[in-house]
């Protein structure tokens, strides 16, 4: 077991427990934010064919030289193709095919005039005011996607385009990799469930609330259990059925030092083996993590925000390479400290606040009391200023490490 390890010595760790799990095949309406299974390879061209991009009419531009506002040239109007439709035959010169936007072209036309600069001057006869060159406004098959282009890939997640790039392709279902069910548990005496009265010394359970939906923030299926007192016993089963029910669990309280602290003794009970107890980052230092035949399990701390942190720090980017997502790291970003920070830090610390764009480059200030059990600090938190161990004060003006978690303020 590692003690006391650096926080990407703990995250290569979980990493090397963790495996994407198989794939789903699904709708693509229901696809959006799952991540591709699937490589995804145009079978036909995007467009399929040479078509307007105007309403106005096809024409062979030779025909067009000679037009101005002055001196307009009449040509023939042969026929009218609307979107849908295929054209009746080709144009021969002197002849134009009255078309609409994404009709298909028909042969022999080589460019589009817009409508606005032409005139219909009978039933079957257009005037046409300005000269065109061959291909003006003249979309080729292909233009977009060319037959057999790697248009998606697998471990991309799946944006609205993804999902219009799949129907343009007449693909109604797609396969994705399947989502991890994450079991989500607390521990302590003092919680209560929040259908239940709240006699005085205890307090609601909210970890197991916030965990779950960071989890299924992360791609993941939260699976909340019901809570559990401190006794290392009832903990290590658990655990087992958690397990045995699950691909990972995630456990809040009962890791630190304190007497009925019981997490670690617990995961050694249930037969896993233990990875590490306590990561260099201040707030969530006492963090343990198991393994039992493949499976994980986090203990992360009691207080609300430090388990919150050490989620997006260390769980998040586990689910989400489970969920196959290619991409998994945060984004981070050079800020400047509009507002001091005044506590030096023995340890490394990600301090929560929120980050803004302002004259040019990002600005930051802590979002609130940065105390491990203050939640409040949470809402306006939007990045994780990475201070390293022994580093601080902060003053205002000095540029710091900004881990970005959400793109929430930031513009
Ligand atoms: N003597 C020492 N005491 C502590 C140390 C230490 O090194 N020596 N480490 C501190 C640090 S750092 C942390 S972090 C906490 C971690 O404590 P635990 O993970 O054992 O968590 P608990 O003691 O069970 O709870 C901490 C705090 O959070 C509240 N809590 C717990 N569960 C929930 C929940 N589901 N929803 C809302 N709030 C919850 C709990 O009531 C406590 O207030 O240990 C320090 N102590
Ligand atoms: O590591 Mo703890 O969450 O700071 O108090």
């Amino acid at each position: 077991m590692y003690k006391d390890i650096p926080l990407e010595e703990a995250l290569a760790i979980l990493m090397e427990y963790t495996r994407p799990l198989g794939f789903d095949e699904i709708d693509i309406i229901e696809a959006l934010g799952r991540v591709l299974y699937e490589d995804i390879y145009a079978g036909f061209p995007l467009p399929p064919f040479d078509r307007s991009p105007l309403d106005g009419y096809a024409v062979r531009a030779e025909d067009t030289s000679a037009a101005s506002r002055d001196h307009p040239v009449l040509l023939q109007v042969n026929q009218t193709i609307y979107a849908g439709d295929l054209p009746a035959g080709p144009i021969a010169p002197g002849e134009a095919a009255a078309i609409a936007t994404g009709a298909p072209f028909p042969p022999g036309a080589n460019a589009v005039i817009k409508i606005e600069d032409t005139k219909l001057v009978a039933e079957d006869q257009v005037l046409i005011y300005s000269q065109l060159k061959p291909g003006d406004n003249y979309i080729n098959k292909g233009d977009d996607v060319p037959e057999g282009e790697r248009i998606l890939t697998r471990g991309m997640l799946i944006t609205p385009a993804v999902i219009g790039l799949l129907a343009s392709l007449g693909r109604k279902t797609v396969k994705v990799f399947k989502k991890p069910k994450v079991a989500a548990l607390s521990i302590g005496d003092e919680l209560v469930g929040i259908d239940e009265p709240r006699p005085d010394g205890k307090i609601y359970n909210s970890n197991i609330y916030a965990i779950s939906a960071q989890i299924t923030e992360a791609g993941g299926i939260p699976v909340p259990y019901r809570d559990t007192v401190d006794d290392q016993n009832q903990i290590a089963n658990l655990l087992n059925t958690c397990l045995q029910e699950n691909d990972m669990v995630i456990t809040t309280g009962g890791v630190s030092v304190g007497k009925r602290d019981y997490v670690k003794e617990a995961i050694n009970i249930s037969g896993a083996n233990t990875l590490f107890w306590k990561v260099n980052i201040k707030p969530g230092t006492p963090i343990v993590c198991g393994e039992k035949n493949g499976r994980l399990i986090v203990g992360l701390s009691g207080n609300p925000s430090a388990a919150m942190i050490t989620f997006y720090m260390l769980i998040r980017p586990v689910i989400q390479k489970i969920t196959g997502l290619q991409q998994v790291h945060l984004p981070n970003v050079t800020a400047i400290m509009d507002e001091p920070f005044k506590k030096k830090s023995k340890q490394r610390r990600m301090l929560r606040a929120k980050v803004y764009w302002k004259n040019g480059c990002y600005h930051a200030v802590p979002s609130g009391m940065q105390s491990p059990g203050a939640l409040k600090s949470m809402l306006q938190c939007n990045a994780l200023i990475d201070i390293p161990g022994g580093k601080g004060p902060l003053s205002i003006g000095e540029e710091v490490k900004a881990i970005l978690l959400s793109t929430n303020y930031v513009l």
